[in-house]
């Protein structure tokens, strides 16, 4: 049986499982993917990111767990019989084949008639912005030219789903910027959904419709871009996507509708509680960029480090009690001058229990 190049509704992933001896490297992973969704798996290295992956496109058998195309359970399907495309970090391109030999291999392959690899080839150079290359070998391009091509030959098949590890991590910072949005835009194109996984919470936000964020084996969090900026629903989940602070905390005050206020870095501050209203012990997260020097700020805190980042500074401070706080401030603050603090309640985010 081959599911290439067929049409779908949902992708399924139900309680995947996966061990290698006595690592449980996924345990029990459940997602759905709709067609022409952009899904970024992100968390740190080790959390099972690329196993995921490798389980969809067949490169590994899963432990437990199935895998569905709409009613059509796949996890049994060899790769090609999957007809998945597939896009690595090291372009794993075929180095004395021409360009269009490469992208029009996986046709080849399939014994698909010469005028119509002749044809789609030609289509997919388009797609990616390399007609002009087509007869030079890989050597003979530039890294970003080259994931073009892997794209291309992911792409030329006409997958149901476009499966990604890291494409852009071998790129320069300006180039992976470049790739990025042309990622974006060729998955808009070709309407098929892409699976990326990468560990770098930018690009995950900047590219993804859905981040399922990973830890451990396990997904910690599906949502979109601006929920889990916005909105962890976990203090690892905020730590892992930018809030730098998360602490320790006592609730003082959990009594209004609203706002909490709790004790932190031994000065009041109040937040908003996430799901749970914690009623003794708390976990406080505020991004640095939340959390900036004014006259009036409850929390005082004598600064230690300050990095220049262009628009403002990035800097760390202590609190009387020895808590260490990440803060941007838009004037230059110096190494051991007292500063008073604040964030605006709605940006900071309250948890229940410890860290
Ligand atoms: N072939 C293997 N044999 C044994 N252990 C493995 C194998 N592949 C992965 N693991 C282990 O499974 C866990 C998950 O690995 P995985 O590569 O999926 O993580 P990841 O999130 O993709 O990390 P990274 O971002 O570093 O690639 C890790 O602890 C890893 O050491």
């Amino acid at each position: 049986m081959s599911i290439a190049g067929r049409d779908f509704r949902e992708l399924r992933l139900e309680d995947l499982n996966r061990s290698f001896g006595m690592l449980n490297a996924l345990k029990g992973v459940s997602l759905s993917v709709k067609r022409g969704e952009f899904i970024a798996l992100l968390g740190p290295s080790g959390c099972g990111k690329s196993t995921a992956l490798n389980c969809l496109a067949g490169l590994l058998t899963l432990s437990g767990g199935s895998i569905w195309l709409d009613q059509t359970r796949i996890d049994r399907l060899k790769p090609e019989e999957r007809g998945f495309g597939m896009v690595f970090q090291n372009y794993a391109l075929f180095p004395h084949m021409t360009v269009r030999r490469n992208i029009g291999f996986g046709l080849t392959m399939q014994r698909r008639p010469k005028e119509e690899i002749a044809r789609k080839v030609e289509e997919a150079l388009a797609i990616v912005r390399l007609s002009q290359q087509g007869d030079k070998l890989p050597g003979q391009l530039s890294g970003g030219q080259q994931q073009r091509v892997a794209i291309a030959r992911a792409i030329v098949i006409e997958p149901p789903l476009v499966l990604m590890d890291e494409p852009l991590s071998n790129l320069d910072a300006k180039l992976r910027l470049e790739m990025r949005s042309e990622i974006r835009r060729i998955h808009d194109l070709i309407g098929s959904a892409t699976i990326y996984v990468t560990h770098d919470q930018e690009e995950a936000l900047s590219l993804a419709d859905r981040i399922v964020v990973m830890r451990d084996g396990t997904v910690r969090q599906v949502g979109t871009p601006a929920e889990l900026y916005g909105r962890p629903a976990h203090a690892d989940v905020a730590e892992f996507m930018g809030y730098r602070n998360v602490l320790p905390a006592r609730v003082l005050d959990g009594s209004g509708s609203g706002c909490i206020q709790v004790s932190v870095g031994g000065a009041a501050l109040e937040g908003m509680a996430v799901e749970q209203r914690p009623a003794d012990q708390a976990i406080v997260a505020v991004r640095p960029d939340d959390l900036r020097p004014a006259s009036d700020g409850p929390v005082a805190a004598i600064v230690e480090s300050t990095q220049y980042h262009g628009r403002e500074f990035y800097c760390s401070g202590r609190a009387s009690d020895g808590t260490e706080l990440y803060f941007c401030s838009p004037q230059p603050v110096r190494k051991g001058e007292r500063v008073l603090l604040a964030a605006d309640p709605a940006r900071v985010l309250i948890y229940a229990g410890t860290p």
